[in-house]
């Protein structure tokens, strides 16, 4: 068996927060026990001082960075970088980010899926104009266009009439809100294992809601929420009861991954999959993540020791 003939050396690059969140002791150990070594990828001195790796990990932006990688890959050809920075630039843009799910062709299951409707603009003054967003139904989510990890990026509101435009900072992206029952589908990609797991989403606004609601709320990463203070939204949410929400099919998501792998040549990401609940059975990709919260999906240890395991060996 091949965990015990040799080691493997992994380089990880990642910012303090994810450090803290994914490199857990208990993937550290379970690593080492199937012959994988992780090893830190350290900031303060540069990447060609390190290493041998049979791979290096990263979540880490900048010109320097890239550059850095770069280099590392033309004087160690046998290296595999995960993932590749031109390949994670498409995520960092939520038109690009979703043109991929557009190309997809839908499987001729019973299931269907695509992408909510938008649009992106960049000046202000075309937030003013009705006829810019004539095609769109209200309400509609304001995201940042720029999706970088920052905070700023994650900053969205939710629009519910025209007026509540003027508020919006451009480059903005407005996506028609679409009614999905307060869940969300989290899928974890890494390389080919798929994982599913339910959260808690933006409640459905109903018709009254939208006539009786002010011009717009914000808000910001939701799904990761704890406390929860609109009333309204609190109640809607104890009255959801996220266990009977049907998970779609695994073959369903399997293909979606499998197309979004092969068009983005990214290995780990998550994509965010809300169900339309005016439509039966069809499905909306509404955000794609770079290397994702994967210490809440169960049993991440194991499932990333078969990954890298795997991905060395097909280089
Ligand atoms: N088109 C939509 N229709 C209904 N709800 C939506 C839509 N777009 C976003 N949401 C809700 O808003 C939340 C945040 O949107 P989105 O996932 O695009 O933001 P994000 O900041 O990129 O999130 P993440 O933390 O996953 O990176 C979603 O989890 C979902 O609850
Ligand atoms: O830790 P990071 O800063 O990478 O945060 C990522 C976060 O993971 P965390 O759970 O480890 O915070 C992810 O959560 P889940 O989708 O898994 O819920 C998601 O919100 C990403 O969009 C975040 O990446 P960003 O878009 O900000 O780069
Ligand atoms: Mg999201
Ligand atoms: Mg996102």
């Amino acid at each position: 068996m091949a965990y015990s003939e040799r080691r493997l050396r992994i380089g990880y690059a990642l910012a303090h927060k994810k450090r803290n969140s994914f490199i857990r002791p208990s993937l550290v150990e379970l690593a080492r026990e199937r012959g994988i070594d992780l090893v830190a990828i350290d900031e303060g001195r540069p990447l060609a001082d390190h290493g041998p790796f049979h791979c290096i990990l990263h979540k880490r932006y900048g010109e320097s960075w890239k550059a850095q990688l770069r280099q590392y890959e033309v004087r160690n050809p046998g290296v595999l970088i995960i993932d590749h920075p031109e390949a994670i630039a498409r995520l960092h843009n939520r038109i690009s980010m979703l043109q991929v799910v557009s190309e997809l062709e839908s499987p001729p299951d019973k299931e269907t899926f695509g992408i909510p409707k938008q649009i992106v603009i960049y000046d202000s003054v075309s937030l003013s104009d009705s006829a810019t967003f004539s095609a769109l139904r209200f309400p509609v989510i304001a995201k940042p266009l720029v999706a970088d990890g920052s905070a700023k990026s994650h900053k969205m509101a939710l629009v519910y009439h025209p007026a509540g435009l003027a508020k919006q900072k451009p480059p903005v992206v407005l996506q028609e809100f679409v009614n999905h029952g307060g869940v969300i589908f989290k899928v974890y990609v890494v390389g080919d294992y798929v994982k599913c797991v339910k959260r808690k989403s933006l409640p459905d606004v109903t018709r009254e809601k939208l006539e009786s609601s002010e011009e717009s709320v914000s808000f910001s990463q939701v799904s990761n929420l704890t406390s929860v203070e609109d009333r309204e939204v609190r109640k809607y949410y104890e009255k959801m009861n996220l266990d009977e929400t049907e998970m779609p099919p695994q073959d369903f998501l399997t293909k979606i991954a499998r197309g979004l792998r092969q068009a983005t040549k990214l290995h780990l990401f998550n994509f965010d999959m809300i169900k339309d609940t005016n439509v039966g059975n069809r499905y909306l990709v509404i955000d794609i993540n770079y290397f994702p919260g994967y210490a809440k999906m169960p049993s991440y240890e194991s499932v990333f020791a078969d990954f890298l395991w795997d991905v060395v060996q097909k280089k």
